[in-house]
């Protein structure tokens, strides 16, 4: 709707669709995927079967990690496609917002500083204001990190805990994704930006993020797969959890909160416990000076 606001021609595919994607594909000079996570690589490598110009521009909205490769959904862009640009595109826009014309903030990063400025001129306007940014690992990973402290603040808000334990999870949850982004090789200035704060602060609030959704539906006592069952869309944050888990133990890096998220997840703990364990961990500084 953005684009088409702004006079461009859209076309757009779905595999509920009639059209085929091939069909749709035809001489586009962006393609933008904002396909769950667990169809990206799918998508992707349909899309490399068919002719392309060397200029097309790919713009990815998915907030997620390969479970295989662990993966942001751009470098599956990238790998697949070396030779054409591809931008992420990530902010606080509950789309539901978006489509409402509130007006919105969003952020374009991309290696190549051009296709970013490109792909800003085709969606900005009156009512939504396109930032770029260098740091495109930096951006994805605000966007994919937040849903797991969302279900999480969905878990406080559910426990009726208070707003000064909401300030303290989301002001920790912060710390805790600039800590992963860091050791992925991310800006730490990036996480303070739109893509992080500002989609942490969006998604950790409203009702309309699945994600809160779900931890807010974990507290009331239902089991994850009577909320997922009941979710409209998807909640990539359960994943997230699951792929970032493994990893961070693999890589030794600390992430008390997606921990406890984690073992909620799988059923191990109640909320209540969960916000036992976070409560009583050893007392420390609250950064390294
Ligand atoms: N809804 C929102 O407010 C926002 C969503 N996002 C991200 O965009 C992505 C999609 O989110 P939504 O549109 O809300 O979810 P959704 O669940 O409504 O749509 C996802 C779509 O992906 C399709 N899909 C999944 N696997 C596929 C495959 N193998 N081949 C073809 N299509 C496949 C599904 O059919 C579905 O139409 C997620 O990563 C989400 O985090 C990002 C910003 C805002
Ligand atoms: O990423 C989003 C808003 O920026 C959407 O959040 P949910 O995926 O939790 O609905």
């Amino acid at each position: 709707n953005l684009a088409i606001a702004n006079d461009h021609q859209v076309r757009v595919w779905s595999r509920q669709g009639s059209q085929t994607l091939q069909a749709v594909l035809k001489d586009v000079q962006i393609v933008l995927s904002a396909i769950s996570m667990i169809g990206v690589r799918d998508v992707a490598c349909q899309v490399q079967s068919f002719p392309l110009s060397p200029e097309t521009i790919f713009v990815t909205a998915t907030k997620g990690l390969d479970p295989q490769t662990t993966c942001t959904p751009s470098q599956i862009w990238q790998t697949i496609f070396p030779n054409h640009p591809v931008v992420v595109l990530s902010g606080p826009n509950l789309s539901k917002e978006i489509q409402m014309e509130l007006p919105a903030a969003s952020v374009v990063a991309s290696n190549i500083p051009t296709a970013a400025e490109v792909v800003q001129l085709v969606f900005s306007s009156h009512r939504f204001r396109v930032y770029t940014n260098p740091d495109p690992l930096g951006v994805e990973l605000g966007g994919t990190l937040k849903n797991v402290i969302a279900i999480a603040a969905g878990v406080c808000d559910g426990l009726q805990l208070g707003t000064n334990a909401k300030a303290a999870l989301v002001t920790r949850g912060l710390t805790e994704m600039v800590r992963i982004g860091n050791n992925w090789g991310a800006k730490t200035e990036t996480f303070y930006g739109l893509s992080g704060l500002g989609d942490l602060l969006a998604t950790c609030n409203s009702p309309l993020s699945r994600n809160y959704q779900v931890g807010y539906q974990l507290a009331g006592g239902k089991s994850l797969t009577e909320t997922l069952a009941n979710l409209q869309g998807t909640a990539e944050g359960v994943n997230t959890c699951r792929v970032l888990m493994q990893r961070a133990k693999q890589e030794n890096i600390a992430v008390p909160i997606t921990e406890q998220v984690y073992r909620l997840l799988q059923g191990e703990i109640t909320p209540r416990q969960a916000l036992d364990e976070l409560m009583l961990r050893d007392i420390k500084p609250e950064y390294n000076y």
